[in-house]
This record gives C-alpha cells, structure tokens and sequence, in this order.
C-alpha cells in the first residue's frame, strides 16, 4: 500500500462554493492502490499549489500526489506550471497515456496541459478538473502505477515481464 496525498486545484472549492467530488473519486479509484494520508483543496494559484505538493512530497514524504483541476487554459489554470516549479524530473508517458486514451473518448481532452513528474521519492501526476476526467484518466495509468511506484521507491529492481 502506497500513501497517497489529493490536492483539488480549486477557487469554487477553496470558498466552499462546490462540494469536491472530483477529490473524492481519485479516493475510490485509488482505493487498493493505497491509503489518503492528506488531502487538501487549495484555489488556484501557482505558489499555494507548489507549497502544497513541497509539504506533501517533503514534510509527509507521501508516495503519490495526485492534483486535480487547473490544467486547461483558462487564465487561472496554473496547476502544471506549480508542478513544473517543484519536480526534479519529469514522466511525460504518464500524460501522454492519459490524453491519448481520453481522445478516444472526448477531443477536449486535448485541452488539458496535465503534466507528471518526480520530487525526490514522490510521484506527482495531474488529472483534469471534472470527476470523469479524473476517472477516465486514473484508468488510463492505473495498469502501470504500482510498478512505477515500486521502482520510485527502490522496491522492485525488474521490470522484465513474465
Ligand atoms: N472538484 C470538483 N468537484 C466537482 N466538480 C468539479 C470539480 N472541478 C471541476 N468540476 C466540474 O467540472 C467543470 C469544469 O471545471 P473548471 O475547472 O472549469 O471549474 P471552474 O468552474 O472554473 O471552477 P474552479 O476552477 O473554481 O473549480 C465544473 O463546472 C464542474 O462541473
Ligand atoms: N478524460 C478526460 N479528459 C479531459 C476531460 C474529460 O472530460 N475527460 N475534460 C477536458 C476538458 S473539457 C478540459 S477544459 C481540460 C482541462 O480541465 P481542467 O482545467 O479542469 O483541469 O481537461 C480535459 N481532459
């Protein structure tokens, strides 16, 4: 089981205006991948959003923070470039499969400038806003989490497959 730290990306949710349930469906999808050690809805603003992620990834030492919202190109979606701002390297296949597989299901999905990468010994990925984004694209990358996870963390030296 991996701890796992939820930042919603949010001005409505930060103000209480909307009930979070795109939050609440990266926790279910995630469910027996690990266990929500932290969860937090910051609005959106690039420097809140970077002090987040840095006291998740550094003070929490959490394996996985997932961010939802923020990623379009509307002039207050900043949560790729918070993420760029504090990750050491960048997974871009992990982006990458969840637009691809999300084309097959909306051209909008283009839209998302999501982004993933590493701090230290924490995996952060962006998922887009709505709560079927979240769940069309966890599902994209979830078949492959686990093992990257393990491999972020010096668990598993193979990745040969059987
Ligand atoms: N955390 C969330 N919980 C539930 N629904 C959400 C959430 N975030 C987004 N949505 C849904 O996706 C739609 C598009 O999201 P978008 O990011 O454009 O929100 P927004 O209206 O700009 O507000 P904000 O950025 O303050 O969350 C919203 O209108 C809402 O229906
Ligand atoms: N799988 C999937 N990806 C998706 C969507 C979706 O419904 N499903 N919505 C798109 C839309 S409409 C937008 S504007 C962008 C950015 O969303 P965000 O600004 O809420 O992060 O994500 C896109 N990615």
């Amino acid at each position: 089981m991996f701890s796992i730290g939820i930042i919603t990306a949010s001005d409505k949710g930060a103000r209480g205006e909307r009930e979070d349930l795109s939050g609440k469906a990266i926790a279910e999808v995630l469910a027996e991948l690990g266990e929500v050690k932290h969860y937090l809805i910051v609005p959106d603003e690039q420097s809140a959003l970077s002090e987040a992620m840095i006291q998740m990834a550094d003070d929490r030492k959490l394996d996985l923070i997932l961010t939802t919202g923020g990623t379009g190109l509307g002039p207050r979606d900043v949560t790729p470039e918070a993420t760029l701002a504090v990750i050491d390297r960048q997974v871009p296949g992990i982006p990458e499969v969840m637009r691809a597989k999300s084309l097959e299901k909306t051209s909008r999905a283009m839209l998302s400038r999501a982004v993933s990468g590493l701090r230290g010994r924490t995996l952060i990925i962006n998922l887009p806003g709505s709560p079927k984004g979240v769940r069309e694209c966890l599902e994209a990358v979830l078949p492959a989490l686990e093992h990257g996870l393990s491999i972020m963390k010096g668990e598993a030296g193979e990745c040969a497959r059987p």
